[in-house]
């Protein structure tokens, strides 16, 4: 059987680790269940090819010793389904027509929705269980496992995921390792295939040209960043980072938007220390002046126990009321580091080991890892990207719009912001905005002489922030006028004056 022995040949070692695991799964679902009661959910994009191949290999090894069966292409009896849909791209419809040819798959064409499909096929054929080509890192593996029952209002039948620990990497090594045909679009810079309304090339694998000409684009087994396999699946409004900006599925915000709008975050220090008083948190203040020095706003900062549901609920409140979340604290392998495990929880997903962070740490740390696996590359499943910056030994963690800084003082939390905001994988997600202008008075007079002339002023310019501290109760009372726009908040100073004596003023 050709897939066999080309992986069974391959010096990869790590890719016969995926494909035996793979194999294990395929293996046990043909003993759970029949031939009829199987079927193999196709649609011509490279995990499903994968897959293809896999089952094709799965089945020979489960069939091959008990029947006349020996691997040809052929011999794949697996019921083969394809939701077709009118905006698919022509060349996705093509490849998984002629996959169908070349393997002898005996499809169903299925036209209307994914779970209307299933209904009517479920009613007509003992389907049991569904093979599908979702991986971590998809949108729709969260929560998921090898095997696992479909969701509650969708027919009932396993959905059976044997590809569901393999990387990006690991998709292209097997199938340039077996050689065997893949969809063409993938060789034009297209690197995850969704319809022709939402999928572009990977702009990652531009190859640049000045000549103004048509753009072109590596292929797809080029891109280095698995992680970044989505970066050409544009979504209009994106529902995590930048509320307000057009952005893609990763929360990549649209840079030429409208840059007077408001966007917001929160901090969140993770500390039993800070609580007890032992440590002065200094890291909220040099945020909060970086945050406001591109123009955003913080509404919150909190600090929490090292507690996982503490982090949870913090996180859940925050990441749904801003655009941006910061955390900081609480990352590392002691008992109390629990920062992940609250966010992982506050996004309704489980901790799962990155192969890619591992790599990282073990570069950095060695073999020094607890427990028989490294329990700090566990990252929070299917929502977690790694911002990569060449100054930085392990990159950041952003889940959605939660960004996780490592940064324990001042000067490190530095390095890192600037990281982030050079980084080309935030996309943006920190989107420079119109920066605020800020004016800072000092008076002489008390909180009395002060209040009406302020609350008078504030309602004339109710589109500034008016507003004012003293640092002792006996000294002068700073007045703060900030605004995005500065002929307002110089217009604003001005009223302002009119209204004491100079010799209140310092
Ligand atoms: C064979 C098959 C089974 C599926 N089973 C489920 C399921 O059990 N639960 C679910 O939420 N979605 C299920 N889906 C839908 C996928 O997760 C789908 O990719 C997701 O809903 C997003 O689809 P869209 O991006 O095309 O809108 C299934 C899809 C297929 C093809
Ligand atoms: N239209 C469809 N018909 C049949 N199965 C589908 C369809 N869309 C998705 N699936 C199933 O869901 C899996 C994951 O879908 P996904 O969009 O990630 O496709 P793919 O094969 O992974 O290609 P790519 O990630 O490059 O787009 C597929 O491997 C396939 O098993
Ligand atoms: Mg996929």
């Amino acid at each position: 059987m050709e897939i066999d022995k080309a992986i069974r040949e391959s010096d990869d070692r790590r890719l016969k680790t995926k494909y035996n695991n793979a194999i294990y799964v395929i293996q046990r679902a043909l003993a759970l269940y029949s031939t009829e009661e199987v079927a193999f959910s196709f649609n011509g994009g490279k995990d499903s090819t994968v897959l293809l191949h896999l089952l094709r290999a799965g089945y020979f090894l489960h069939k091959g010793e008990q029947s006349s069966a020996n691997g040809g292409l052929t011999d794949f009896p697996i019921r083969t389904i394809y939701f077709e849909s009118p905006s698919a791209f022509p060349e996705i419809n093509s490849f998984t027509y002629d996959t169908a040819t070349t393997y002898g798959l005996q499809m169903d064409i299925i036209h209307t929705d994914f779970k209307s499909g299933l209904e009517t096929l479920l009613k007509a054929k003992p389907i049991r269980a569904i093979f599908l080509g979702v991986r971590i890192g998809d949108p729709t593996a969260v929560g998921q496992e090898q095997f696992s029952p479909s969701s509650p209002g969708w027919p009932p039948f396993m959905r059976v995921n044997p590809i569901l620990d393999w990387s990006y990497r690991d998709v292209w090594a097997f199938l340039l390792t077996c050689k065997v045909q893949y969809c063409s679009l993938y060789d034009q810079g297209y690197t995850s295939i969704g319809s022709i309304h939402d999928t572009v090339p990977n702009a990652l694998l531009s190859i640049s040209n000045s000549s103004g000409s048509k753009e072109n684009f590596k292929p797809a087994y080029l891109l280095s960043d698995g992680r970044l396999e989505r970066a050409g699946r544009v979504k209009k409004v994106s529902a995590s980072a930048g509320r307000f900006f057009p952005a893609n599925e990763n929360g990549m915000v649209n840079v030429d938007s409208d840059q007077n709008r408001l966007l917001t975050a929160s901090i969140i220090a993770v500390g039993d220390e800070i609580l007890f008083g032992s440590v002065k948190d200094q890291l909220e203040h040099s945020l909060c002046k970086k945050l406001h020095s591109i123009g955003w706003s913080v509404s919150k900062i909190a600090v929490v126990p090292n507690d996982i549901d503490s982090v949870a609920e913090e996180v859940e409140q925050r990441k749904s009321t801003n655009d941006m979340v910061f955390l900081y604290g609480g990352l590392g392998p002691l008992h109390s580091d629990v920062t992940l495990a609250g966010v992982a929880k506050a996004f309704g997903v489980r901790l799962a080991p990155d192969e890619e962070f591992e790599e990282y740490l073990r570069k950095l740390i060695g073999y020094q890892c607890t427990g028989d696996r490294n329990e700090m590359a566990q990252l929070p499943e299917g929502i977690t990207e790694l911002l990569h910056h060449e100054r930085l030994p392990v990159p950041l963690i952003k889940c959605q719009n939660v960004i996780i800084f490592s940064a324990t003082n001042v000067l490190e939390l530095e390095k890192e912001w600037e990281c982030l905001i050079e980084s080309t994988e935030s996309g943006g997600c920190l989107v420079p905005l119109k920066p605020y202008s800020s004016k800072h008075l000092t008076v002489h007079l008390s909180d009395v002489e002060a209040a009406h002339p302020l609350l008078k002023l504030s309602l004339e310019f109710s589109d500034l922030y008016i507003g004012g501290y003293r640092e002792s109760r006996q000294g002068p009372l700073v007045i703060c006028i900030e605004g995005k726009d500065p002929a307002r908040v110089q217009s604003a100073t001005e009223a302002l004056r009119k209204k004491f004596d100079a010799g209140a003023f310092s």
